[in-house]
């Protein structure tokens, strides 16, 4: 039966993004090696990876700006070699790199863009306004976008993604380069827009803004997908509860990884320290003391999915 309530958002487990065996290939380079992906309407899915997982060529692909290489791939339930004007009319895009018109004002920054999806001027006029209130710019409205920060002109793309009010929007890497604030006020907004029904679907190589926004997330490396499910989910697969960070005091780590055997589940020597895979932080730290092993410092923390890529991979995903 149909919902009787026309203005209510269905959330539904319709694929919006239906990929099955998808690559893309340069030359013979496979950039985007065969992967499977689903995503469904209302949630915030992430591909989280180091730089040249793949991650920009999949979102290209997704964005029906990059052809596939091979495989299968459904946008809104259409084909893009068929259907790609159709599919980017209900798109939203965020490129990585803000490609912002420096002549234009903030406001005709959005007026103009909304030109392209045929909107008229009136209409544009009201979206931009609202759309400037929702990324708190509406004291900027007139101003050119030269003097921005950088974490304003991120604000003002992610308006921009919105001017033709989209189902679903692609972020790459929304928040690279912004500061710790700035960054936390796009995760915000972007909470906001998932709370309203659009879909969000992400790059990211940071694990904290994989693990604040995204309800599902693929993990990829060189192409291919690593692992999949929820942050919470991923960690528990492939992490400990806890991990502790031991420092020593000689340059070389590893002299100690040996000292460290049988401490908790597993270790990972890194150049500049020493990662513990525990269930309990506490009792290793004092199991390093009984030890006498003296590290100079000694930090307990939860399992991240930065721990879950080191494991998966045996690299860090910020090298
Ligand atoms: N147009 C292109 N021609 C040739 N190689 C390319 C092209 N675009 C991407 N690549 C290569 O494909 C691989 C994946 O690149 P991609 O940009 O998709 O990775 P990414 O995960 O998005 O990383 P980044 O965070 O650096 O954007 C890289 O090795 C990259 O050099």
């Amino acid at each position: 039966m149909s919902d009787p309530r026309p203005n209510v958002v269905r959330v539904s487990d319709e694929s919006l993004v239906h990929a099955r065996g998808l690559v893309k290939r340069f030359g013979d380079f496979a950039a985007v090696d065969g992967i499977d992906v689903d995503v469904r309407r209302g949630e915030a899915f992430g591909f989280l990876g180091p730089n040249g997982a793949g991650k920009s060529s999949t979102m290209r692909m997704v964005g029906c700006v990059s052809p596939p290489s091979a495989g299968v791939l459904r946008i809104l339930g259409m084909d893009p070699a068929r259907s790609g004007s159709r599919i980017r009319a209900r798109l939203g895009v965020c490129p990585q790199v803000d490609n912002l018109d420096p002549e234009l004002t903030v406001r005709e920054n959005l007026t103009a863009y909304a030109r392209f999806f045929g909107i008229s001027r009136r209409v544009a006029r009201q979206r931009a306004a609202e759309l400037l209130d929702f990324v708190q710019l509406s004291d900027r409205a007139s101003s050119r976008v030269e003097p921005l920060s950088g974490g304003m002109k991120r604000r003002l793309t992610i308006a921009r993604s919105l001017v033709n009010e989209p189902e679903m929007v692609l972020l790459d890497e929304p928040t690279t380069g912004l500061d710790p604030q700035a960054r936390h006020l796009v995760w915000e907004r972007l909470f906001r827009l998932k709370q309203q029904g659009v879909t969000l679907v992400l790059t990211t190589h940071y694990m904290d803004e994989a693990e604040q926004l995204c309800d599902r997330l693929v993990v990829m490396d060189g192409g291919r997908i690593v692992a999949q499910g929820t942050p919470r989910e991923l960690i528990e697969r492939y992490s400990t509860r806890e991990v502790v960070e031991l420092r020593f005091p000689v340059p070389d780590q590893g002299a100690y990884g040996e000292k460290l055997a049988g401490v908790g589940e597993r270790l990972e020597v890194l150049p500049d320290r020493i990662l513990l895979y525990v269930a309990d932080g506490d009792e290793a730290v004092a199991e390093v003391h009984r030890r006498s092993l003296g590290p100079s410092s000694a930090l307990v923390r939860r399992s991240s999915l930065e721990d879950v890529f080191l494991h998966l991979t045996g690299r860090t995903l910020v090298d």
